[in-house]
């Protein structure tokens, strides 16, 4: 069975029981603006207390067994707030029902329509595969963000493959490109990447890596959302004591997930926080702990030092932990999101990358590229501003989304 034909198989069906879900859409946007409306005031009186709140002195060395402080935890949301979350959730989890391909589809629509429109062009004017059809075709791969390395790469595995087929007419080689991007990804990998390795025996620890600005914060309040959908317990600590704002702000994302956030104030020892996180998670039972860090790519010494102490904290607490170090990186950044991802993989052990804002750049290509240059893989991506649009990474769903036009079209061909 052809490729195309077979990724017809596994989404188009699932596409077929979609409903329109633009209404529910708008009903989630009104719905979140409200909320973030009363999140703007709910942070503004958040602030006020915390300045009025006596700093409590913190576990700032290592060492330091102190238990957690309760006044510093941000409980769930009030009883009205709760009432609207509900409401959210609610509406959300009848988005939810939105297939896996379909958010692939609409996240990469941008990917799509300039590399799908520059692909069936370059196949409407070759119709037959010879030197000069290559030599354009790596030019759009180049420039969809797919890495000049991997390009070559994929090239010469097309190469070989056309020959192999015997494949004259350019309209089959678009089928062969898709299939060959699922290999580079799964490499040897035998399509069993694991999206996140949970601790069997107790807490499971997950550290984000990256710099500021990647949508660190807004990834690690998805994945809160994300992991008590599937019934976990979560704890987020707000280990990014450096950026202005970034401990109030994923105190707003708490709230809005109902999720307690363990804090110090601005400039503390992110190694303290995490320190209080992990003991606050284990005195509550609960199943993970979402650790934010700060990112500071400019020095890469102290970016080091920060990360490495923070691990040993981590490890000395929870032997094998942290479970997952997560590097978030920014799509529309395009190869720089890439240069980060060798900044970061030099300074501390990374297990998988969170790609965000796909949906915002025309260079999707850039999973490939981090994929095969770095040999990390990219465990979920970011595909949209909601709550719920954090997707773990599925090679296929991917191609299916690059593709889909394409698929559409093969079937009347
Ligand atoms: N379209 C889109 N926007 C995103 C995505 N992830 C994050 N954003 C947006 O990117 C902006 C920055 O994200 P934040 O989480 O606030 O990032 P930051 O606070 O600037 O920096 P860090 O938390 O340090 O990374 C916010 O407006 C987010 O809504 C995504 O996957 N798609």
């Amino acid at each position: 069975m052809g490729f195309f034909k077979k990724l017809k198989e596994k989404f188009v069906k699932e596409d077929e029981h979609l409903q329109d879900d633009s209404t529910k859409e708008e009903d989630v946007d009104n719905l979140e603006e409200d909320h973030d409306k009363e999140d703007e005031q709910e942070l503004s009186t958040s602030i006020e207390e915390d300045v009025k709140e006596e700093v409590t002195e913190t576990a700032s060395e290592e060492g330091v067994e102190e238990q957690p402080k309760e006044e510093e935890v941000v409980e769930a949301p009030p009883v009205e707030e709760q009432e609207v979350q509900e409401e959210i959730e609610e509406v959300e989890e009848v988005e939810e029902k939105e297939s896996i391909s379909t958010k692939f589809k609409k996240g990469l629509a941008k990917t799509r329509n300039s590399f799908a429109t520059k692909v069936n062009d370059l196949v409407a004017r070759y119709r037959t595969v010879d030197e000069d059809f290559f030599e354009e075709l790596e030019e759009i791969l180049i420039s969809a963000d797919v890495g000049v390395n991997t390009v070559m790469h994929l090239i010469d595995e097309l190469k070989m493959e056309v020959k192999r087929r015997n494949i004259k007419d350019t309209r089959e080689v678009r089928e062969v490109i898709s299939e060959k991007l699922v290999d580079i990804y799964y490499g040897n990998d035998d399509e069993e990447i694991e999206e996140i390795t949970f601790n069997q025996d107790g807490l499971t620890v997950l550290l984000f890596v990256g710099v500021n600005g990647v949508g660190k914060t807004t990834t690690i309040g998805k994945m809160a959302h994300r992991l008590k959908q599937q019934g976990k317990n979560v704890v987020m600590a707000a280990g990014d004591t450096f950026r202005a704002g970034a401990i109030e702000q994923l105190e707003v994302w708490g709230d809005r997930v109902g999720v307690p956030v363990i804090r110090h104030s601005e400039g503390s020892d992110p190694a303290a926080v995490i320190y209080d996180g992990i003991q606050s998670a284990k005195s509550k039972g609960a199943d993970v702990l979402l650790c934010d860090t700060a990112g500071r790519l400019q020095n890469k010494v102290n970016l080091m030092n920060e990360l490495s102490k923070v691990k040993r904290v981590i490890e000395r607490e929870i032997p094998g932990a942290p479970h997952e170090s997560l590097l978030v990186l920014d799509a529309t950044t395009g190869q720089n999101a890439l240069s980060q991802a060798k900044t970061f993989s030099e300074a501390t052990n990374v297990s998988g990358i969170v790609l965000t804002k796909l949906d915002g750049t025309a260079k999707g290509g850039i999973v490939m590229a981090i994929r095969n240059e770095l040999d990390i893989p990219v465990k979920f991506v970011g595909l949209g501003e909601k709550v719920t649009d954090l997707q773990s990474f599925d090679a296929h769903a991917f191609v299916y989304g690059l593709f889909a036009d394409m698929l559409e079209e093969s079937e009347q061909e």
